[in-house]
């Protein structure tokens, strides 16, 4: 019943219209079907998404290279299929097969062996046991490489701690809605646009973007009677340049760095802060950690890229108290597996993440359940988005019903 009978590879477009891999592996009378997201700010020590040739170049290597030796091969057995997936690759950081195709075929593989189990994702990949439900952490207001002409810094988010998971995103929602309406009154004779998560996006400094977002939740909060916590992601290596942080209206330096990434926990009570400093300083982010750890996490995405030996040193270093996990950075489930349980054993929360090109594949919404994530960073509206939101609403029912 696990024999893998057949593997297909096709392209499919992304929610940046962009051209993506999605992967069927069929086994006896089951399937899964699994379509890989894609970044704009790749960290450095990523897997490649596709190799040199682009898309066509990866389904040409897996079809000469991989595909025979997946025929047969019992799908239960993840762990091997993950390592197979290296191995046929040949290279360390997926630049043959592509990082997008191994992220396709190892999630195609769970779900369809969930499938032919007849039991959820979540429970196939947490067990039994794994119950606890994430807080969404969507973004309202963004910038950086997701948009032109934005913010520096590349998202603003907020996490409403609502009773439920819908009650939370929902409320998310309603924060976006109502910092729409603030730019709309703000830029009165134009219309205000968003960038690749749907997130708001204007012409609009740091500063204002700070200002807008606390008015905003301020009064959501109140209407809804709920506690919405703040995140931002600075996404710090995208406007690093020859050694200073490099805003729209001025130049940080290290120093200078850190200490606008403290203030942002301690002046302006922001919870969550991702990436504040670029992905090689591990120091830089031990310092800001060390100074903000009793009331926020600092997250480490670009830094770690969900590879557990860059995880490793983190820990080392005390760079972090959280981390974002994405499968398609490193390639497979259990390197995914892998870099969470190396993290969580060492104290680290975990968010499970969206990219910013996203397709309607919702296995975050599973992994983030099956993971004991304390958040899923999945935006707020928009389709790709809600595949995910709406998912674990699904799962929360599923939960509670059970
Ligand atoms: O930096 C990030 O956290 C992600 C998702 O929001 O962006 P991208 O997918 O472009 O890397
Ligand atoms: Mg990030």
């Amino acid at each position: 019943m696990f024999e893998i009978q057949d593997v297909k590879m096709r392209k499919v477009i992304d929610s940046r219209g962009n051209y993506t891999v999605e992967a069927t592996v069929i086994l006896d009378g089951f399937c899964g079907v699994s379509s890989a997201p894609a970044g704009a700010s790749t960290g450095a020590t990523e897997v490649l998404a596709f190799p040199k040739g682009g898309v066509d170049s990866g389904i040409e290597f897996f079809n000469r290279n991989v595909k025979s030796s997946l025929m047969g091969f019992h799908a239960i057995n993840q762990v091997q299929l993950d390592s197979m997936l290296k191995d046929l690759d040949g290279s360390d950081n997926f630049s043959n097969l592509g990082g997008n195709l191994a992220t396709a075929i190892s999630m195609a593989n769970a779900k369809a062996v969930a499938n032919a189990l007849k039991i959820p994702l979540y429970r196939y990949v947490g067990g039994n046991l794994a119950n606890s439900i994430p807080r969404p952490m969507g973004n309202v207001i963004g910038g950086g490489k997701h948009t032109r002409n934005g913010t520096t810094i590349q998202e603003f988010l907020v996490s409403s701690q609502g009773k439920t998971f819908l009650d939370s995103a929902y409320t998310n929602a309603m924060v976006h809605r109502r910092i729409g309406e603030m730019l709309s009154d703000r830029f009165k004779d134009q219309s205000v646009g968003v960038g690749d998560e749907r997130a708001w996006t204007a012409n609009i400094s740091d500063e204002d973007a700070i200002e807008l977002l606390k008015a905003a939740v301020k009064e959501v909060s109140s209407e809804r009677k709920m506690e919405i916590k703040l995140g931002l992601d600075f996404a710090a290596t995208s406007f690093f340049e020859n050694g200073k942080y490099v805003y729209r209206d001025r130049k940080l330096n290290k120093d200078e760095q850190i200490d606008y990434a403290i203030s942002m926990a301690k002046d302006h009570g922001f919870y969550f802060v991702e990436d504040p400093m670029v992905d090689t300083d591990f120091d830089g982010f031990a310092k800001v950690t060390a100074a903000i750890r009793d009331k926020a996490i600092v997250v480490g995405d670009d830094l770690y890229t969900t590879n557990v030996e860059r995880v490793k040193k983190g820990i080392e270093m005390k760079s972090s108290n959280g981390i974002l996990i994405k499968v398609n950075q490193i390639g497979t489930l259990t390197a995914t597996y892998e870099a969470v349980k190396v993290a969580t054993r060492s104290g680290m929360k975990n968010t499970i993440s969206h990219r910013s090109g996203e397709t309607t594949d919702n296995f975050i919404a599973h992994l983030a359940v099956a993971f004991s994530s304390t958040f899923i960073k999945s935006g707020t509206i928009g389709g790709e988005r809600l595949a995910k939101l709406n998912e674990l609403a699904r799962i929360e029912e599923d939960l509670l019903v059970l």
